[in-house]
């Protein structure tokens, strides 16, 4: 029985071509209830059987405990959910809405883990996708408790495959397709790894892990979308007057979209992306995709975001219009980060030029307050590598490069403030950081040691479990971070 929220949904869709994936058989296990997951892979398999190419449905858990509210939100709506995505496509300005209908089955594997398992007898199932961010694609050592689930996503994922294992007796051809979307390099022989170690941690059987070796396919991707989420709030009052319906779950996207997948592109048979037309690449190496996207897109998001707090900019577009921070960016980008890529520079600034143009999107309001959440293991992974590309070959580190981290250190300049931890903008606005608890408190400690500013800055740098290694080595940096944070301090006295 559908509720009354899902036949107001349906009603109100603009292309009335719905069809409910509720009976299908479940094809593709999601980890994971965010808006990207929902903007992208979502979205795509909903295309698919738009157009009578995949027959099947997604189940959909959420990967922490934390995320039970938006799980039980989907519930509510019956696994729909509305998208809207805008900006320009071949030149021309575009506003889509779809419901999105692919979700057949909404659980919580924390209070439903007898639910959750039993997915995995599903003859059907093949995929598992997965977003969890770069802390959830981790392996995290953990007891194995019968009957409860555990924290980590690898270690659900290695009770899975028992569960699997044991249903099919072994059969190899029961074997799943892993297909993780965090942003990190390797992902999916990072997951196999997690799932290999838990199964020797719980002594789990030889013939198991070797199933799982040699039967489940844990396929590195990279995915590109700009999915900016739930659109201010004054807009989704507008929108929701005039669809008829509200959506707690609405989220909102660019066009552009590109999905990079390590595998054979006869793959495409048995999940066909793009058949259905999608930009989706089955790729023998993945390196290239990984490194520009991840060096330039994301570099420069983490790049300019703790300068534009700092300077109370609130949006992408907003910066990349701002006469000094826009050109500081470009320029960081074309003359430091394109010449530390292996690709030929010609065609790093076209896909430079791209990005410009998905960051200026006029209908994206894309908040560098959301990019900044967790800006220390993002700047390690697609800042720092542009920055030792100089330091390894001793050079010093570049000025625009430079000034980024600088302004990077006076973001997380906190102090522990109630339950969390606060900076201040250069104009004095308190604001709050987003990071892991342990690391915000190591760094306001660090600030607060008993020496000059210098040494303070020196000993951040060389402290290795904030950075994964001694940055204070590296050629001049130390000095240009100092000195660009004692003349903002001058500037603010
Ligand atoms: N939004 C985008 O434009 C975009 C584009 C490409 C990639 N991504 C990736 O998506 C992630 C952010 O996702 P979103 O935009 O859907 O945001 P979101 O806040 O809507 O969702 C975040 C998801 O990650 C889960 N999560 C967060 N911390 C976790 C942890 N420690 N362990 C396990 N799971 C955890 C949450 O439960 C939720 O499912 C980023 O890490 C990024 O790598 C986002
Ligand atoms: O999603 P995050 O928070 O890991 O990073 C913020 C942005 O850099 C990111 O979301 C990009 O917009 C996205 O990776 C584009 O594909």
């Amino acid at each position: 029985m559908a509720s009354l929220l899902t036949e107001t949904l349906l009603a109100a869709a603009e292309d009335g071509r719905f069809t409910s994936a509720g009976s299908d058989p479940v094809r593709v296990l999601q980890v994971g209830e965010g808006n990207f997951l929902r903007g992208f892979v979502d979205w795509m398999l909903d295309g698919c059987r738009n157009q009578g190419l995949f027959p099947g449905s997604v189940a959909v858990v959420q990967p922490r405990r934390s995320g039970k509210r938006k799980i039980e939100k989907l519930a509510a709506q019956d696994g729909l959910f509305t998208l809207v995505i805008r900006g320009l496509e071949g030149g021309e300005r575009i506003e889509r809405r779809s419901v999105v209908s692919v979700f057949s089955n909404v659980l919580d594997p924390y209070e439903e883990w007898a639910s959750f398992l039993a997915l995995a007898d599903g003859a059907e199932l093949r995929f598992v996708v997965s977003n969890t961010t770069e802390a959830g694609l981790a392996y995290r050592s953990e007891p194995m408790v019968p009957g409860e689930a555990p924290e980590s996503f690898p270690a659900k994922m290695t009770l899975l495959l028992l569960r699997r294992y044991e249903t099919f007796a072994g059969a190899p051809d029961k074997g799943l397709i892993f297909l993780p979307c965090e942003l990190l390099e390797r992902n999916g022989d990072r997951l196999r790894e997690g799932v290999l170690r838990h199964a020797e941690e719980w002594g789990l059987p030889e013939a198991f892990q070797a199933w799982v070796r040699e039967h489940n396919r844990f396929l590195s991707t990279l995915v590109d979308r700009i999915v900016t989420g739930y659109p201010d709030a004054e807009e989704a009052e507008r929108w929701f007057e005039r669809w008829g319906y509200r959506d707690e779950l609405l989220t909102t996207g660019e066009p552009y979209h590109l999905w990079a997948i390590e595998a054979e592109p006869e793959l495409d048979e048995e999940l066909p992306l793009r058949q259905a037309g999608f930009n989706v690449h089955w790729t023998p190496d993945l390196k290239p995709f990984q490194q520009r996207k991840v060096r330039i897109l994301n570099g420069a998001h983490t790049l300019m975001t703790p300068l534009g707090l700092l300077h109370g900019v609130e949006h992408v577009r907003e910066l990349m219009e701002h006469p000094e921070l826009g050109s500081f960016v470009r320029n960081t980008v074309e003359a430091e980060i394109i010449p530390s890529l292996p690709e030929p520079a010609e065609a790093m600034k076209a896909y430079a030029a791209e990005v410009y143009e998905r960051y200026l999107n006029p209908h994206l309001r894309h908040r560098l307050s959301d990019i900044a959440m967790n800006s220390i293991s993002k700047a390690k992974a697609r800042l720092l590598p542009s920055m030792a590309y100089y330091a390894e070959k001793g050079e010093p580190v570049p000025a625009g490069l430079a000034l980024g981290f600088a302004a990077l250190l006076r973001y997380y300049r906190v102090e522990r403030i109630g339950d969390g931890y606060e900076g201040r903008s250069f104009a004095g606005e308190p604001y709050r950081v987003a990071d892991d608890a342990e690391l915000l408190g190591r760094i306001e400690q660090a600030w607060s040691a008993d020496c000059g500013e210098r040494e303070k800055v020196r000993r951040l740098l060389a402290d290795e479990t904030v950075w994964g290694i001694d940055l204070s080595a590296w050629k001049g940096l130390a000095e240009a971070v100092a000195d660009h944070l004692a003349g903002w301090e001058r500037k603010e006295a």
